[in-house]
């Protein structure tokens, strides 16, 4: 568990971070969200002490990491920021082993995990393990990026803007990528962004910021159906509302007997995926499966019921 308490701070007159209270649970996702200069950035950063706190304190389960040196800190931390970082001059297997190396892991526990980590992202390493960050794709740098912060199993994985330089198709896959890493392995995950569209998929909790402070702390559920301030009302923004509800619900939830046409999708994908799959393909029901068996469908009238209903 993660408890920030009252944390803050003062740069000359400026509060980037003024007073921020919020307890973030094992195991979850946490999106900061708010506008450019809100004091997403100097949040994270004071987690794990690249930035020092004027005041407040950040404890990890039940420890002030204060009481930690900040480079000690820093291992324990995975940060992954926009652009990734990678090494230019190491290959895939050695940024992504980088700090398993500098905790001294032996080499052939340092090989595996390079190995499960790009298969997690779908990356074979036969292929990869070798190559160098200018050899692969954007997408791929960012995977690695990504990987390489998850590395040591940490106990926390700060992101900044992770997808920030993705175009949309890629950063939608890579947001999917991450949802199902982080439930594989179980990480905690802070990641700040500037898109609120990002912040509802992913996040367990999102947090918005509005000048320094955290306007409101709750399920995306909650951010959408009761924003806390007109602020939070804009972010979310009324014309997409229905849709961003629909993406909340999985498919499980209404899925019903009888036949479909067409390719499944999976039982977790959001009601918002199978109106694309229906509006797209002009099919009136999807077939629905979990792990290659068949459940079931849904039908266009269904996700239309549903829609009216959160309305
Ligand atoms: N080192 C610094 N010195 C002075 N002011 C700073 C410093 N770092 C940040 N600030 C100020 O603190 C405020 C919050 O900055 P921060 O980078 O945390 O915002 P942000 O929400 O992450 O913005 P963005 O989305 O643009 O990165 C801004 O007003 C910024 O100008």
């Amino acid at each position: 568990m993660i408890e920030i308490d009252s944390i803050t701070k003062t740069y000359g007159p400026t509060k980037a971070v003024d007073a921020v209270s919020m307890t973030v649970e094992t195991g979850t996702i946490t999106v900061i969200v708010g506008t450019s200069g809100s004091g997403k950035t100097t949040l994270l950063r004071m987690i794990n002490r690249l930035e020092e706190p004027t005041s407040g304190e950040v404890r990890i389960n039940g420890e002030s990491t204060l009481s930690v040196k900040p480079h000690i800190l820093r291992r324990r931390i995975g940060y992954a920021i926009q652009g990734h970082g990678l090494f230019p001059h190491h290959t895939v297997a050695r940024n992504i082993g980088a700090v398993p190396q500098l905790l001294n892991w032996p080499k052939d526990k340092i090989s595996a995990r390079v190995d499960q980590l790009l298969e997690l992202f779908s990356m074979d390493p036969a292929e990869f393990r070798d190559r160098y960050p200018a050899e692969l794709s954007g997408g791929q740098q960012q995977r690695v990026g990504v990987a390489r912060a998850l590395a040591s199993r940490p106990d926390l994985l700060l992101m900044d803007e992770p997808f920030g330089a993705l175009d949309p198709i890629i950063r939608t896959r890579a947001q999917e990528d991450l949802r199902h890493i982080q439930q594989r392995l179980g990480s905690t995950i802070m990641l700040v962004t500037h898109d609120m569209e990002e912040a509802i998929r992913l996040g367990d909790r999102v947090a918005v910021m509005d000048g320094g402070k955290l306007v409101q702390y709750a399920s995306p559920a909650e951010i959408i159906a009761r924003p806390a301030t007109d602020f939070v009302a804009d972010m979310v923004g009324d014309v997409e509302r229905p849709l961003r509800l629909l993406s909340l619900i999985p498919l499980s939830d209404i899925v019903e007997e009888g036949p479909a046409e067409g390719a499944p999708l999976s039982a977790d994908a959001s009601l918002r995926e199978a109106l694309s799959a229906c509006l797209w393909s002009g099919r009136s029901a999807v077939p629905i499966e979990r792990d290659g068996t068949p459940l079931g469908r849904v039908t266009f009238e269904a996700i239309r019921a549903r829609a009216e209903m959160q309305a």
